[in-house]
């Protein structure tokens, strides 16, 4: 495997109109990472993830994918990307061997058979390989895209959210195929708006309005943070009452139910201490600080940028009040 990164990017920018949706975006990405993008809709990580491996083409910025030029190379690039878009885009009236035999076709491959043959066996869908695609689950549906992306073996994966609207056994199975191709060494570039699926990156970016907020392991968003979250529990009545008088005291910055807990969050560990101080004696309620979990992080990163993409000031209120849950 080779020690140069995947992907290394400085600067990517990319205007749509007027419309700044990528700005200045920098990045590397070892070979064999699986790299989680997450950020609210229309954050633009669709189209970073876009540029970086060749398929669009920046207003500015540069660098490298797979050790190609983004720019002038970027039909290198292409032909050793498989890209799984957002939609299920096979042919619901063939049957899986069949909808693997066409884009083997696409890709003009020699060993046609065989790397079929591969495909399933890799993923599974030996047994149901002449079932019609229209008729799989959700979860059947994205094995078989992720199969027809690595029919012709391509050293970079790229998953638009992959999995959404797939239930969590089948999430989890695609989650342990994605992890088994990147110990292969494939690099995996991949978008989500679920905690768990990023919690299962090596490491993941945080995009808001077109903006790079966090890059690292998750550990590492998470302390960059320097968020600081108090985890309370009690009767569900008090919880709810509980969380409108926490909400907008100085020092809280959001307050989320879960359940019947909430999550109480500030930045100044003093200030946050001092605004629940009242209520840690009551009897009813137990009190827990630990670490902020990865929603609490994202919700607060999204509160302190503006959205430059609203029509008038007041969207970017309505991104920051208390009490959000994250935005999938
Ligand atoms: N071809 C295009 N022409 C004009 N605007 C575009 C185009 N593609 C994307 N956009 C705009 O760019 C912004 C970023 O879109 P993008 O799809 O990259 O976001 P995203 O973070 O992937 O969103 P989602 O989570 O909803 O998939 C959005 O405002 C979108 O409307």
């Amino acid at each position: 495997m080779s020690a140069a990164p995947a992907i290394d990017v400085t600067g990517l920018t990319k205007r749509f109109g007027p419309k700044t949706v990528v700005d200045g975006f920098s990045i590397q990405v070892r070979r064999g990472q699986i790299y989680g993008f997450l950020g609210p809709n229309g954050s633009g990580k669709t189209t970073t993830i876009r540029m970086l491996c060749g398929l669009l083409l920046p207003d500015g910025g540069s660098g490298t994918c797979l050790g190609f030029d983004i720019v002038r190379e970027a039909w290198q690039i292409k032909r050793r990307v498989g890209y799984m878009t957002q939609r299920f885009s096979l042919y619901e009236d063939l049957s899986i061997k069949e909808n693997l035999d066409f884009v083997a076709r696409l890709y003009g491959l020699p060993d046609r058979p065989a790397r079929v043959a591969a495909a399933l066996d890799r993923l599974g869908l030996a047994h149901r390989r002449d079932q019609l695609a229209g008729t799989l689950s959700g979860g059947w549906k994205q094995r078989l895209a992720l199969a027809a992306c690595i029919l012709h073996g391509p050293e970079l994966l790229l998953l638009d959210e992959p999995t959404a609207g797939v239930d969590p056994k089948a999430r989890r199975e695609f989650w342990d195929e994605i992890h088994a191709l990147a110990a292969d060494g494939m690099t995996v570039l991949v978008s989500t708006h679920y905690m768990d699926e990023a919690e299962r990156c090596h490491r993941i970016c945080y995009l808001a309005y077109g903006r790079l907020l966090a890059d690292g392991t998750v550990e590492e968003v998470v302390r960059a943070s320097g968020l600081r979250t108090w985890y309370v529990a009690g009767p569900d009545a008090r919880i709810a009452a509980l969380a409108r008088e926490l909400a907008g005291r100085p020092g809280v910055e959001m307050v989320a139910p879960f359940g019947a807990a909430l999550h109480v969050s500030g930045s100044d560990r003093a200030r946050l201490d001092a605004a629940i101080a009242a209520y840690r004696d009551e009897p009813e309620l137990r009190w827990r600080e630990s670490g902020p979990g990865l929603e609490d992080v994202f919700i607060h990163l999204m509160n302190g940028v503006r959205d430059q993409f609203a029509p008038a000031a007041g969207k970017a209120a309505a991104a920051a009040g208390p009490a959000r849950r994250a935005a999938p």
